[in-house]
């Protein structure tokens, strides 16, 4: 296939080292994929305040050069009609080892299901990370919206998301039923004929790998706790064994000892010297008790389909979807996007917050170790919303605001660095 990535005339390839550390240039070539919708409105403003951010930080001697690479829509274009995912765009998310997207559309028919479930289960991006903050000004539902403050790891690449699944009616979906009823005893399927049929896979190891960086995450940030989130007492082999998975690992792998007799269990964290609690709860209790007693829950670690609920029902109590940031992270590699998606009523009228994918950018430059860059765009989002300087979703909530389009809160941010 023809390549349609142009590589920018300067810039440097990111690396990582044999312990998995990266290594950064001062001029690293980062990819991005625009996205469909929103991601035309996004996208520009995200790059502005990255790219300022930057220049103010290190008075330029350190700059992105940026390189499209394509996905979804856009792709279909430049690619043609069916290629919505080209090998190229993986190989380069791959080779750059940092990059970041827009939100993509999931395609009606197709042979994709989800373009970012593709995108992470190809590059094993096993981590989804959210972090839930809230900023002064804020309009939130809560009365208390500043004691929300977690970080979900979300596990990126299994359970019923991972779309393993039959329609109903198919003889795939007959076959499988046919198995389940007669070779293994199920019978607990209400009713046999035209009935889908999804498969829920959790791993010891897919858990693992996903509770050990929470953990490490939990350490590293001098946090409180982690609690794991599972419907294990009715899922008992899938999130009753991600439960217990979590809690095995915590005492192997970190040393935690039972507290009480269990199964809530503690460690000290090597570096602070502070106590570290690791807890579970189930998935529904959650969902209240983060409107109720936000200020209990620290770190969380769940499974895909509770992450994807949980991540968009946290972002509503700090002011919604617009400003809530995202990472898809594997051994290495790292895809950074917002939580929202492509919201299409909206897409091309400069309107939307593009705060997400802005607090997105903040992450990976963190990611990079420019800190520096990171810590201006978190002073110029502080600063443009305490100033009520905002786009619609807050100036709908908030009184005395002024409404901005979406390329002005970007240069609002800038302004307040
Ligand atoms: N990672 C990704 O790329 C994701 C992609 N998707 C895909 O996106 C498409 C649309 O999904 P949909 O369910 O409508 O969810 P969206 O997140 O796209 O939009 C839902 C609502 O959230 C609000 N919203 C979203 N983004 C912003 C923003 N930047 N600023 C302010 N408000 C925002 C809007 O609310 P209001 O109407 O109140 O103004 C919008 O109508 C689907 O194809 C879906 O599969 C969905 C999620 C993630
Ligand atoms: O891929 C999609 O269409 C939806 C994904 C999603 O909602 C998410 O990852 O939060
Ligand atoms: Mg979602």
């Amino acid at each position: 296939m023809e390549s349609h990535i142009q590589r920018p005339a300067q810039g440097e390839v990111i690396s990582v080292d044999a312990n998995g550390a990266l290594n950064v240039p001062n001029q690293p070539i980062i990819p991005f994929i625009e996205g469909d919708g929103i991601g035309v409105d996004v996208t520009p403003p995200m790059r502005k305040v990255l790219d300022a951010a930057i220049a103010k930080a290190y008075a330029g001697e350190r700059q992105i050069h940026w390189m499209e690479i394509y996905c979804g829509e856009k792709s279909t274009q430049i690619y043609g009609a069916d290629t919505w995912l080209p090998q190229e765009t993986l190989d380069a998310v791959r080779e750059y080892k940092v990059s970041i997207k827009g939100p993509l559309t999931t395609p009606v028919g197709g042979g994709i299901r989800s373009l970012n479930v593709a995108l992470r289960q190809e590059l094993d991006l096993y981590v989804c990370l959210r972090p839930v903050r809230y900023y002064a000004g804020t309009p939130s539902p809560l009365k208390q919206p500043e004691l929300t403050d977690m970080v979900i790891f979300r596990e990126n690449s299994e359970d019923i998301y991972a779309g393993v699944e039959w329609q109903a009616g198919t003889p795939e979906a007959d076959k499988v039923i046919n198995f389940l009823t007669k070779e293994m005893g199920a019978t607990k399927i209400r009713f046999e004929d035209n009935c889908g049929i999804g498969i829920k896979p959790i791993s010891k190891q897919g858990t693992e790998r996903l509770v050990r960086a929470a953990i490490q995450y939990t350490i590293d940030n001098d946090r409180d706790s982690l609690t794991l989130v599972h419907k294990g007492n009715i899922m008992k082999f899938t999130e009753g064994a991600f439960k217990d998975f979590g809690y095995e690992l915590a005492q192997n792998e970190f040393g935690a000892e039972l507290l009480d007799g269990g199964p809530w269990c503690k460690f000290n964290n090597p570096n602070t010297g502070k106590e570290i609690i690791v807890k579970d709860v189930i998935a529904d209790a959650f969902l209240q008790q983060i409107l109720l007693r936000p200020a209990e829950y620290d770190v969380i670690a769940t499974m895909n389909l509770n992450g994807d609920y949980i991540s968009d029902a946290l972002a509503a109590q700090v002011g919604g979807i617009g400003i809530a940031p995202g990472a898809n992270i594997g051994d290495g590699v790292a895809l950074f996007e917002a939580t929202h998606g492509t919201a299409p009523k909206y897409a091309g009228l400069d309107k939307v917050n593009p705060g997400s994918l802005i607090l997105s950018g903040e992450m990976m430059l963190r990611h990079m170790g420019w800190t520096e860059a990171a810590d201006l765009i978190v002073q110029g989002m502080e600063g443009a919303i305490a100033a009520k300087t905002v786009t619609y979703d807050f100036d709908r909530l908030m009184d005395n605001a002024t409404l901005l389009s979406c390329s002005q809160f970007g240069d609002a941010i800038i302004d307040h660095m």
